[in-house]
């Protein structure tokens, strides 16, 4: 039987009103690459902090490597990239990874490190020189200095050009091929696509989608019929609706019959626009917001 890394058992956790996360449990077994999508606000950063030990849960138990997150037993054996990183300044590239490969018992060599994120060039420069994009290379590096067994990476590409992003991947699928396990958030499907196996949808704190990457592309076949219209009819194969004031978009998986459909209802429209579903889409197409059922294959 696979080991399990990590375990989140009926896990809820508020901030004052707001329920970040809702009663939520997930099991992440070895070699797996998880993935975490979710629009802003559902939910992701606040389990990954729970996950590593940042943040508490208020109801629930969060287990890493069969320990609290916080224990150093579970620490040792895993890394991190926040959202956000802050760097001493003045310290050179090279220093950072030697600073926080002191944490660890068996870090990876320095030279290794900067090979394998590409970071040759800005190991004598000092962090707070370095581009944003630089720094981001360098913080999500630092995640895997202790040769972990389970990263925790959290919107690790956001903000970098394709180039830089496509070679951050490589990163992770060697360490992943090499037996490393990641779970990744990202807004990014085809970040998600690319990279991970099994995927989570989170939407106001509750798990609503966990499959597959292929049942995940099905979701991204969803188009997006826009209209300028006062009334729209009910019609089949809609699983979300958007509305501001008289612009509608109905999410669709077959834009074109959708089309038909409309014409052939009568009901007056304007400004016919068809594009592809965003994730976004794909969101609502599972939540409440929809008035049928959520996708199917
Ligand atoms: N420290 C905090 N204090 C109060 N509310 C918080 C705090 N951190 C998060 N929240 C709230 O908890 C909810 C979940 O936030 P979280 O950052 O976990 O979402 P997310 O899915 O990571 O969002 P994003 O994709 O925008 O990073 C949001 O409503 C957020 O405003």
């Amino acid at each position: 039987m696979t080991e399990v890394l990590a375990r989140a058992s009926g896990v809820t956790r508020r901030y004052g009103d707001v329920v970040a996360v809702d009663d939520l449990s997930v099991e992440i077994p070895a070699g797996q690459l998880l993935g975490l999508l979710g629009p802003n606000g559902a939910g992701k950063s606040t389990l990954i902090n729970m996950f590593v030990g940042l943040r508490k849960p208020t109801s629930g138990t969060v287990e890493l490597f069969g320990h609290d997150p916080r224990d150093v037993r579970a620490r040792r054996r895993m890394g991190m990239t926040p959202q956000e990183t802050g760097m001493p300044e003045t310290l050179q590239a090279g220093e950072v990874i030697e600073f926080v490969a002191a944490h660890y018992p068996n870090p990876i060599s320095r030279k290794e490190l900067l090979a394998q994120f590409h970071l040759e060039d800005v190991e004598r420069r000092q962090t707070g020189g370095l581009s944003g994009g630089e720094k981001r290379r360098l913080a999500i590096a630092l995640a895997f200095v202790g040769r972990p067994d389970l990263v925790f990476l959290d919107e690790p590409t956001t903000g970098l050009d394709v180039e830089v992003r496509r070679a951050l991947w490589d990163g992770v699928k060697a360490y992943n091929a090499a037996g490393g396990t990641a779970v990744i958030t990202s807004h990014y499907l085809e970040e998600i696509e690319e990279l991970a196996q099994r995927v989570i949808i989170i939407d106001n704190g509750r798990a609503v989608a966990d499959d597959s990457v292929d049942a995940l592309r099905r979701i991204s076949g969803l188009r997006k019929v826009t209209i300028r219209a006062l009334e729209v009819p009910a019609l089949p194969g809609v699983v979300g609706v958007e509305q501001t004031g008289d612009v509608v978009s109905l999410i669709t998986a077959d834009s074109d019959q959708l089309v038909r459909d409309l014409v052939a209802s009568g009901a007056p429209f304007a400004d016919l626009e068809v594009s592809s579903g965003s994730l976004e889409d794909a969101f609502l197409a599972y939540t409440t917001k929809a008035p049928t059922a959520a996708p199917t294959a």
